[in-house]
């Protein structure tokens, strides 16, 4: 890390209506430092970033670009000025080539006679991908047909460019899988070694103290401290972050697997469009099972399998309680069977709706009364009672989800299954942003349901959650079941990697 400075960032102000989001921010970024923004949702990491990135304008306050006033009026501006950021949803536009996705508003640079050179294009795509180590990814496919996780790295691709000095990385590992998450690393050091600089957001204090020079700690829109690599301490930080400390469990208590002699759920030679490959296994009443395995092991497309939403080939997914086969999510619900997608904004929410109807969509018949009448007083409190366990930060409870930060988000998507009570619960990466505290709570809930009998199926890429709160584990590679693990004290990371690989 050098002591020239990139970005200077003084007295920063934001509001969002009458709702002041940031509050006198001062924030340093010198050249060749890789730096951590680190807060609860809803702290304001985000909004700065963007800030910094050009996607929003501030309200008061400066910035300075290497000693220059530094005002960008958009992403693109941003760009030009050396500034590249991966948002923290999805940033790539459907119908459309990963190659067009990547030369995206530059397409006509390939055009010769009026017509674009494809072959040049996707050449020129390919070359950009593996720059950034992406070697697997035709870039002449439509962007459609790859995973969240390959789009997210497509969006690396499209901002790491020779102009780059600083790039921000907002919570973009935890959409990642293992495999993702090194590309990430590993391209973080090269652009350390170049001279450049990181901004990373990440609620996985792990990473943060792996990766990082610095770290900014946000909370309420205030800078709350910065602590240099020598002073990261795990559980000071996370007492910064959220003012109090975590006390209890993080994970769940017990140490030994346990769960009901009653199958709930049987799966028999399962056989997916996509991922799945001839899978069988069955679930407990009153067990947490975890699926782990690889981005493209077909763990996400089995998740969805499960409450009927993927095409199924061959092979069944059988309700045993009522020996009934699950073939659509409308089935799936009538069963009581929850399930929160890792898309979260395309597939567990309507961003355009209120947290209140959000909620209230899988719970209709839960705060109906007799047969038509819908007390408003049920509906609230059906819906307050999420906001408060979860810790939704909002204005109300008629916010649009779509102005929520991006972990109040995902509290939302689950808040709409943990309302319902599901019997059976399959969550795909069901703490995906959420921060520290939020986290141990939602582990706290998905171990009470467990106690009370319920059944959760949680597909997660992150190994310590799979090891510290499931009964059994489950991993896919290449689509088929390559290892089951029993909870126990001595299972480790290093034991599930070596099936996954
Ligand atoms: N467009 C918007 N309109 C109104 N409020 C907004 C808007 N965008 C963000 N907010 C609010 O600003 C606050 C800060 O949000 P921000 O997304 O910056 O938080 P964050 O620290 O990045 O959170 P997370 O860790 O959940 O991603 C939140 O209370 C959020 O609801």
């Amino acid at each position: 890390m050098s002591v020239e400075k990139l970005i200077e960032v003084r007295n920063i102000d934001k509001y969002f209506g009458p709702v002041k989001v940031l509050n006198n921010v001062c924030l340093e970024i010198y050249k060749g430092e890789v730096r951590g923004l680190v807060g609860e949702n809803g702290s304001g990491k985000s909004t700065l970033s963007s800030i910094i990135a050009g996607i929003l304008q501030a309200d008061g306050g400066k910035m300075f670009l290497k000693g220059n006033i530094y005002n960008p009026k958009s992403m693109i501006d941003a760009q030009t000025h050396g500034i590249g950021m991966v948002v923290q949803e999805l940033g790539t536009v459907s119908n459309i080539t990963v190659a067009e996705n990547i030369f995206l508003g530059k397409v006509n640079n390939f055009k010769r006679f009026g017509i674009v050179d494809r072959k040049k294009l996707y050449k020129s795509a390919k070359e950009i991908l593996e720059r950034v180590g992406i070697t697997d990814i035709d870039p002449a496919i439509p962007i459609n047909f790859l995973n969240f996780e390959d789009r997210k790295l497509i969006e690396f691709a499209k901002v790491v460019d020779e102009n780059l000095e600083l790039l921000i990385l907002d919570e973009t590992t935890t959409a990642l899988s293992q495999k993702g998450r090194e590309i990430v690393y590993d391209l973080v050091q090269k652009l350390k070694s170049q001279n450049k600089s990181v901004l990373l957001i990440s609620h996985d204090l792990d990473e943060i103290m792996k990766v990082c020079d610095t770290l900014t700690v946000l909370r309420d829109g205030n800078v709350i401290t910065e602590l240099p690599k020598q002073e990261f301490e795990e559980n000071k930080i996370k007492q910064y972050m959220i003012g109090r400390e975590i006390k209890g469990h993080y994970y769940r208590p017990d140490a030994e697997g346990s769960h009901e002699e009653e199958v709930v759920l049987k799966i028999k030679n399962l056989t997916t469009f996509r991922g799945v490959k001839n899978l069988s296994f069955e679930v407990h009443k009153g067990e947490i099972l975890g699926i782990g395995g690889l981005s493209h092991c077909g763990m996400h497309e089995l998740g969805r399998a499960l409450f009927g939403a993927e095409k199924v080939l061959t092979g069944r997914v059988i309700h045993c309680k009522t020996g009934q086969e699950i073939k659509s999510p409308f089935a799936a619900m009538k069963l009581n069977i929850g399930y929160v997608s890792k898309d979260r904004d395309k597939e567990s929410l309507v961003l355009a709706d209120s947290i209140k109807n959000n909620i209230v969509a899988a719970g209709y018949d839960k705060v109906t009364t007799g047969k038509y009448f819908i007390f408003p007083k049920t509906e609230n409190k059906y819906v307050d009672e999420q906001i408060e366990s979860l810790r939704i930060k909002c204005t109300s409870r008629n916010q649009y989800v779509q102005y929520l930060s991006g972990g109040n988000k995902q509290k939302v998507a689950l808040g709409k299954w943990l309302a319902r009570d599901p019997d059976i619960l399959i969550v795909d990466c069901p703490t995906r942003g959420v921060d520290v505290g939020v986290k141990a709570s939602i582990y706290q809930i998905l171990y009470q349901m467990k106690k009370e009998g319920k059944t959760i199926i949680m597909i997660s890429e992150e190994l310590p959650e799979l090891i510290g709160m499931c009964d059994r584990i489950i991993i896919l590679k290449d689509g088929r079941k390559t290892g089951e693990f029993k909870r126990s004290p001595d299972l480790s990371e290093a034991n599930l990697i070596m099936c996954m690989i």
